[in-house]
């Protein structure tokens, strides 16, 4: 997965729902820290949509407790012929074992997103730029997750994103929470490069999504 183009991916937690996903995303996000025995899920694995891998701690929004083996089952995953990327937060990259599965994931070809998400506030747009600026130093692409109390907040995330992709920068970028929600389905006019939505609007992973259907129907209208 290169991420050249817009990539409508389905966050799904049980990869058996990848079947109900094809016909609107272009992959699919398995959120492993969500999922009962992953690995073997992913072992298990014959769908058709490439498979972005996350493992989310605990300390950045997600259920995984045990930071050095989620990190191991990452690294694992990143090997496997299905998955086409992992996601691996900045901080994991910059302080702890993440980029040992960085380094695993670029030996089989596997691309590096490092993400950064900040569930109370959006940041400064100064802010917004040294988050980008780390994450696209060390992976592929750079991930922003912020949280919009306003929608100047979402005025900032998207100037931010036009400026990253107008220089060639691979960044995605989405506002959670209700007032940022329209940023899912704008920020790809302004050179996003991923959207995360569930199957069904009761599995979202994140504040704010749309369920899948919809979002590709207003990407698909705004693009
Ligand atoms: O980091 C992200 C983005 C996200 O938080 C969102 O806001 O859509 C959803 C998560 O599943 C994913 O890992």
């Amino acid at each position: 997965m290169d991420f050249e183009e817009f990539v409508l991916t389905a966050s799904l937690t049980d990869l058996d729902a990848e079947a109900r996903a094809r016909d609107h995303a272009d992959a699919v996000e398995f959120r492993m820290d969500l999922a009962d025995d992953p690995l073997a899920a992913l072992d298990d694995y014959d769908g058709e949509l490439p498979v972005l891998a996350t493992n989310r701690a605990s300390w950045e929004g997600g259920e995984a407790e045990d930071d050095e083996a989620r990190l191991a089952e990452l690294a694992e995953a990143a090997e496997l012929a299905c998955v086409g990327a992992v996601d691996v937060e900045l901080k994991s990259l910059t302080a702890s074992d993440g980029e040992r599965v960085a380094e695993r994931a670029r030996r089989t070809g596997t691309t590096v997103v490092a993400s950064v998400h900040d569930f109370e506030r959006t940041p400064p747009k100064q802010d917004l730029r040294g988050h980008l600026d780390a994450a696209t130093e060390r992976a592929d692409l750079g991930k922003l997750a912020v949280t919009a109390e306003s929608r100047g907040d979402v005025l900032d995330l998207l100037a931010v994103t036009h400026e990253y992709a107008a220089a060639g920068e691979r960044v995605a970028t989405m506002a959670m929470g209700a007032p940022g929600r329209h940023s899912r389905a704008v920020a790809p006019v302004y050179g996003s490069k991923i959207g995360y939505a569930p199957v069904d609007p009761e599995d979202a992973t994140a504040p704010g999504q749309y369920d899948l259907e919809t979002l590709a129907g207003l990407v698909e209208r705004l693009s």
